[in-house]
């Protein structure tokens, strides 16, 4: 196997991703991908409309409050307590608390109503994201980073669930409540509000000033943040590797570089917003002075009453309301607007490898497969297969051998369309992958690997995996042939037991038979054991070769191997260098053939040398490329 993990394949030399961009490198974030974002949002929203309709009325009910309290408190400057009308206070207080109470009930139900539509959207964007990353293809994954796609399903989602639940609320509550004060200031005293609105041109121009500089320190904020978890991803399953190469300093130092990043980002962004903050509160300031200012003359002048002016104050603060929040709220939408870039990155990234839309289902045959004058290379990569051809015989074992990164793990992923060739072409009993759907093709095909994957659960749920509708007793029987259930029975909880990061530890051979028997359990046609026994012990590997010919009989396997001993009996084996076939025929021929193969043998087993030196040089009928 190619070494894949620690560093996945890396970026292009424009440091783009392939399909998908990096970020955090200052792209402009337009107010019409702002527009887009919420328009998509709440076009999601559209399944909720009764409850956001219900929502927004509340609202408007808070806007009329908000702006009746004042109105309270002018009527009894201005004419209760001229008038010494003392019955009236009741009717004042009874207003203000009744309003207050209102407040809080419409506040409640609206909070509510677009959290819980809000929720739901975010639920659907999560879970179709979720489902669309798993539709893309492996090249996908491998230009791309695992800790960063998480850092977008979790961290970014959670930005734009912050601003559906709390910040969009307010930014309605306050342009309902800003309009209707508006008119009526204008209404009351309009060259004092125009006066007063003087001070908000300024309020916008320094809130798009620091929204521009602001957008990119958020960027930088969120890439700092995928970059850390990418880390903490690569690091912790790689914890081993690092340990056994007491590396854990050189990695402490890797991640506090990148946690210095997250952190010089996070200071920008809370420096911009000290430095904004007091701007907005001194241009508030301005307001005040002007109604107080202008207020007292038109009072002193007979113009405008005392109550107007505290009606005026009041309301003055409900105006700045929304240029304060917006400060609050345009950075939400600000950062929610990044995260929903970086997550639309990823919906508007399409697979590579798709199935035809006239893709049959691949019918069940005897399994031959033929690779015809295929080129294929990774990527932009240098082209590793040129014209080349192979045929693996329907029900027999063909075994691959060759140097490292000679392509033996590329033919696996071929047949199993992980890749598509960029020319020539790969059939199953004669039918062009390219022609079946996916599923049909890889439901044929096991794959068991070096790398073996338990998910957390238990054994049987494991087993289970290679097909889910499989009854319990079909389990245990493929447990049993893969020589299995020996080792299972004996944990205490047997079949039940947990395996995975918080269950018990097996070892490699018995999460390798637990494969076996999972592969078992598919049945497929068409076996690829891709190292299957590199790395056991004698002890385990024969338990293993015994599971392997229970899985390998009557079908189709394509044995990758470096260990020759594993692949004697095999019906076939090429030799592969280079992309290219050296050589190829049974175990014997290729020994009395005497090129790489028999080459390769002597340095695993080099008491053969002897034998070969007496062995009869009888040419037998290979075909040597
Ligand atoms: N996903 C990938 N993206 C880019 N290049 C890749 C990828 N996988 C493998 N390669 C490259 O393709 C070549 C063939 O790799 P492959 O894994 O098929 O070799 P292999 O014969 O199976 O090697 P080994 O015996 O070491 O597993 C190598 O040069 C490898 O670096």
């Amino acid at each position: 196997m190619s070494e894949r993990g620690a560093a996945p394949y890396p970026l292009r030399p424009d440091g783009s991703m392939g399909g998908m961009k990096r970020f955090g490198s200052g792209e402009k974030l337009k107010p019409a991908s702002i527009y887009r974002m919420l328009a998509s949002i709440y076009a999601d929203a559209k399944l909720e409309w009764k409850s956001l309709l219900a929502a927004v009325l509340c609202l408007c009910a808070i806007s009329l409050l908000q702006f009746a309290i004042p109105q309270l408190t002018r009527i009894t400057i201005d004419s209760i307590i001229p008038d010494r009308a003392f019955d009236r206070l009741f009717f004042v207080c009874a207003g203000i608390l009744g309003s207050a109470a209102l407040l809080g009930i419409f506040g409640y139900a609206s909070t509510s109503l677009i959290a819980s539509a809000g929720q739901k959207v975010l639920y659907k964007l999560r879970n179709d994201l979720y489902r669309h990353i798993q539709s893309l293809d492996v090249s996908f994954f491998d230009r791309n980073r695992t800790g960063d796609l998480m850092s977008r399903v979790t961290s970014d989602v959670n930005i734009l669930q912050q601003m559906i639940s709390s910040s969009m609320m307010q930014l309605i509550t306050d342009l309902f409540t800003f309009t209707a004060i508006a008119l009526y200031m204008l209404w009351i005293d309009w060259r004092l509000t125009l006066l007063l609105l003087a001070t908000f041109p300024f309020m916008l121009l320094t809130t798009r000033l620091f929204g521009k500089r602001m957008r990119s320190s958020f960027r930088a904020v969120q890439a700092s943040v995928a970059d850390v978890s990418d880390h903490l991803q690569n690091a912790l399953t790689g914890i081993r590797l690092i340990k056994s190469f007491t590396a854990e300093a050189y990695e402490a130092k890797r991640f506090e570089d990148r946690t210095t990043a997250n952190m010089d980002a996070n200071i920008q962004v809370v420096r911009l917003r000290a430095a904004y903050e007091p701007i907005i509160d001194f241009l508030n300031f301005a307001g005040l002075a002007i109604v107080l200012v202008f207020g007292a003359w038109l009072a002193m002048t007979d113009q405008m009453t005392v109550g107007t002016i505290v009606a005026f104050i009041a309301y003055l603060r409900l105006l700045q309301n929304p240029i304060r929040h917006f400060s609050r709220i345009i950075n939400t939408i600000q950062q929610a607007a990044a995260g929903y870039e970086r997550i639309m990155e990823i919906m508007n990234t399409t697979a590579e490898v798709v199935e035809r839309e006239d893709a049959i289902l691949l019918p069940q045959g005897k399994g031959s497969i033929v690779f015809r004058e295929v080129d294929f290379a990774y990527g932009e990569g240098a082209r590793l297969f040129e014209s080349f051809d192979l045929e693996l015989e329907g029900g027999k074992i063909t075994a691959l051998v060759g140097s490292s990164g000679s392509g033996k793990s590329t033919i696996a992923h071929l047949i199993a369309r992980f890749y598509d060739p960029q020319g020539g072409g790969i059939t199953i009993d004669g039918y062009d992958l390219r022609s079946v759907t996916l599923q049909s093709l890889r439901e044929q095909i096991g794959i068991v690997s070096q790398d073996i994957v338990l998910f957390n659960g238990s054994i049987m749920d494991n087993i289970r995996y290679g097909r889910m509708d499989a009854s319990d007793e079909q389990v245990l029987a493929a447990a049993e042939a893969a020589n299995a259930s020996r080792f299972i029975e004996a944990f205490p909880e047997g079949f039940h037991t947990q395996i995975g990061e918080r269950g018990v530890k097996l070892s490699g051979g018995q999460k390798q038979r637990l494969s076996i028997a999972r592969a078992i359990l598919k049945d497929p046609r068409i076996i690829i054991l891709d190292e299957a026994t590199a790395s056991l012990d004698t002890e385990s590997e024969q338990h293993i070769q015994d599971a392997l010919s229970q899985l390998l009989q009557g079908r189709t396997c394509l044995v990758i191997a470096h260990r020759l001993s594993t692949i004697q009996q095999a019906d076939r084996i090429y030799v592969l260098e280079q992309g290219n076939i050296v050589e190829h025929g049974t175990h014997e021929e290729l020994i009395h053939l005497a090129g790489r193969y028999r080459q390769l043998y002597d340095l695993q087993f080099p008491q053969s040398e002897q034998t070969r030196l007496t062995a009869s040089p009888r040419k037998r009928e290979v075909k040597a490329l």
